[in-house]
């Protein structure tokens, strides 16, 4: 579903990891472990095609779906514009299941601009079920979730998990997902050198 080789991150132009290498089939996810700024964000965004890799391969690419920090949440729209310009994205149209899943009907009508921070992670995390998308690249997803929204994001990645889809999550809570594997990006930090001899790789 998702298959990484041998590859090579770099924020603002500077290598941060070098050198992984995994693979994801269905049902399955990986916890992506690792102190700050060892390139946790900067490796889910590739992972999703926001920025390009700077050495190695990433297949399943077009498959993933990305949530993240900034949410990427319209302030103007509704919660259900928001999500009906989401689907529309993504070639879809139902976006019912995705705020049930999030406890976002009562919500639907009002302005995103207005939701509180917790309000706006879940619908972040919405947008990745209208995605449709079969692998989530996570980042922090808990973050601004009290228990009842983590609650919540925990079933959805457990039923996305058992329909078949496959999620890489930085994240430093335990969800409680069986089964689920964890890469300590720590023990791959770029070289200082590694912009140059990946550099030569690429082209040899
Ligand atoms: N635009 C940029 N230019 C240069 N360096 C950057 C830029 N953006 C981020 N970095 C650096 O890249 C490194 C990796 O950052 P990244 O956000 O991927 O780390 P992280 O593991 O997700 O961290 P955290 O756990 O704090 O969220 C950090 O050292 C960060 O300071």
């Amino acid at each position: 579903m998702l298959r990484v080789t041998d590859l090579t991150c770099a924020r603002g132009g500077v290598p941060v990891i070098q050198g992984v290498s995994f693979a994801l089939d269905a049902g399955e996810a990986l916890v992506l472990r690792g102190p700050n700024g060892i390139g946790k964000t900067t490796l889910l965004r590739v992972l999703a095609g926001l920025a390009p890799p700077l050495a190695g391969w990433v297949e399943g690419m077009e498959a993933t779906a990305y949530a993240g920090h900034a949410d990427g949440i319209k302030a103007q729209l509704s919660v259900a514009e928001n999500l009906q310009f989401w689907a529309a994205v993504f070639g879809r149209r139902d976006i019912g299941p995705a705020l049930g899943a999030f406890a976002l009907d009562p919500l639907r009508d009002r302005p995103a601009g207005l939701l509180s921070a917790g309000q706006k992670r879940r619908l972040g995390l919405a947008r990745l079920l209208v995605s449709g998308r079969p692998v989530w690249a996570l980042d922090e997803p808990t973050v601004s979730l009290d228990a009842e929204g983590t609650a919540l994001f925990a079933a959805a990645i457990a039923a996305h998990l058992g329909g078949g889809g496959a999620a890489v999550i930085a994240t430093h809570i335990d969800l409680g997902l069986a089964g689920t594997r964890r890469l300590d990006l720590a023990g791959y930090r770029a070289r200082p050198d590694a912009r140059v001899s990946d550099f030569d790789e690429a082209f040899l």
